[in-house]
């Protein structure tokens, strides 16, 4: 059985080396659409693969983290990093940069990280994130599925979120200590 959760974000990047110029050369924004499909064996005491309201604690912070942000790739200038990093409360800084195949790839990283070291106490089975799909327009996603996870290297420990961003966050102490392990 799979179950799926929506979720949204207000995001800003740049996506060097792309082929579209706009994309490649200009800051521009998305209404992302994130959508994150999940497996088990069995079902809870509730009859669910897990339910929708555990989704809101700490995948919906990682997520929401992109909203009102800049995703800066670690690759641009010191002087291009420093102007948002200065000028801007929220942005992330990422290893890759941010298209929507790599938002997908990131958000099914985190998620499957957060899931294997998560408790749950109602019964639930072997709970997996499957995939992630990343709307980027009404018109594009990009989707990854579990067998892409080593596609390409992208290190979850790498990618730093602001103090603005981290103070946001809601049971930041329990998130911080997830993403250590
Ligand atoms: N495979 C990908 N292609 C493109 C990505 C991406 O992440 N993966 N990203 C972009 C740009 O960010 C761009 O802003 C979105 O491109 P596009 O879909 O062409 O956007 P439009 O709104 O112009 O498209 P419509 O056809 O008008 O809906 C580019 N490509």
């Amino acid at each position: 059985m799979i179950i799926r959760k929506k979720f949204k974000f207000e995001g800003a990047h740049i996506v060097r080396n792309c082929s579209t110029k706009r994309c490649k050369t200009s800051i521009h924004g998305h209404s992302y659409e994130v959508e994150v499909f999940f497996t088990s064996n069995k079902l809870d005491n509730g009859y669910m693969v897990l339910d929708f309201g555990l989704t809101k604690k700490h995948i919906k912070n990682i997520i929401d983290s992109f909203d009102h942000a800049y995703s800066l790739w670690s690759q641009e200038t010191d002087e291009f990093k420093n102007f948002f990093k200065t000028n801007s409360l929220r942005w992330i800084e990422m290893p890759v940069s941010p298209s929507a195949e790599i938002y997908s790839l990131m958000f099914l990283k985190f998620i499957d990280h957060i899931l294997k070291n998560t408790s749950f106490f109602n019964g639930e089975g072997d709970v997996k994130v499957s995939s992630v799909r990343v709307h980027e327009t009404k018109t594009g996603y990009a989707e990854a599925f579990r067998d892409d996870m080593d596609s390409i290297e992208l290190d979850i420990k790498k990618v730093v979120f602001s103090d603005e961003v981290v103070n946001e966050w809601k049971n930041k102490n329990e998130l911080l200590k997830i993403l250590s392990m």
